[in-house]
């Protein structure tokens, strides 16, 4: 396909791994990404859907243009999905030593990570979600990606995220399966 036919879709994230790791997905479709580094507004509720629902709905009031913001979060089942929605909050005040300190002497460091994408254009409003189950490690592992990936051990394999390359990370995690699916829902219409 010729570059002037990709889609435009604009992501809305302050976080530049997001666009890394979904740009690199976007190259393989049909769809041009382009990064708004804007903060998106966040409410404060007990589930990603929720919250993402409301960042959607403000920022195309902003932007008017088709796009997409996800909320994502770490589920651990020791802690009964704490930090879930609040994951960055709690990463700012205790760090990925707080969480490993919290499951000391745990024996089950099962977790999972979810990524709720939703997308917005002028017709409608569409949530996709992405998880991949895994453990949290005993130590931090890793200097690459960002947030908890060095922690982050996904079932299947003995490396963190952090340990992982782009690449790797985009085999396995939340946000490329969310994004995936986005883009599977988005090849389906045309505007
Ligand atoms: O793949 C991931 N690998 C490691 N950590 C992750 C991942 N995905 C989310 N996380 C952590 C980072 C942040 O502490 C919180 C999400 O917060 P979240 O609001 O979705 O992201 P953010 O504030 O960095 O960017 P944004 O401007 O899109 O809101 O969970
Ligand atoms: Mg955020």
């Amino acid at each position: 396909m010729k570059k002037e036919e990709k889609r435009e879709i604009i992501l809305v994230t302050s976080n530049e791994n997001k666009f890394k790791e979904m740009n690199s997905i976007a190259q393989n479709f049909n769809v041009s990404l382009i990064w708004f580094n804007i903060p998106k507004v966040e409410i404060q509720a007990d589930s990603l859907e929720e919250i993402v629902k409301f960042s959607a709905i403000i920022a195309y009031n902003q932007i008017n243009r088709p796009l997409i913001v996800e909320d994502s979060g770490l589920f651990i089942e020791a802690l009964n999905g704490f930090p879930g929605p609040y994951s960055n909050y709690v990463r700012r005040k205790i760090g990925m030593e707080g969480i490993i300190r919290l499951l000391e002497g745990e024996k089950n460091r099962k977790a999972y990570f979810s990524t709720v994408l939703a997308y917005v254009d002028s017709t409608q409003l569409k949530l996709f979600e992405g998880r991949v189950y895994g453990s949290i490690s005993t130590e931090i592992r890793g200097t690459k990606g960002f947030g908890y990936d060095p922690i982050f051990i996904p079932d299947g394999v003995n490396l963190t995220f952090g340990e992982m390359s782009t690449e790797e990370k985009n085999k396995y995690s939340h946000r490329a399966i969310a994004f995936r699916k986005f883009l599977e829902y988005l090849a389906t219409y045309t505007v």
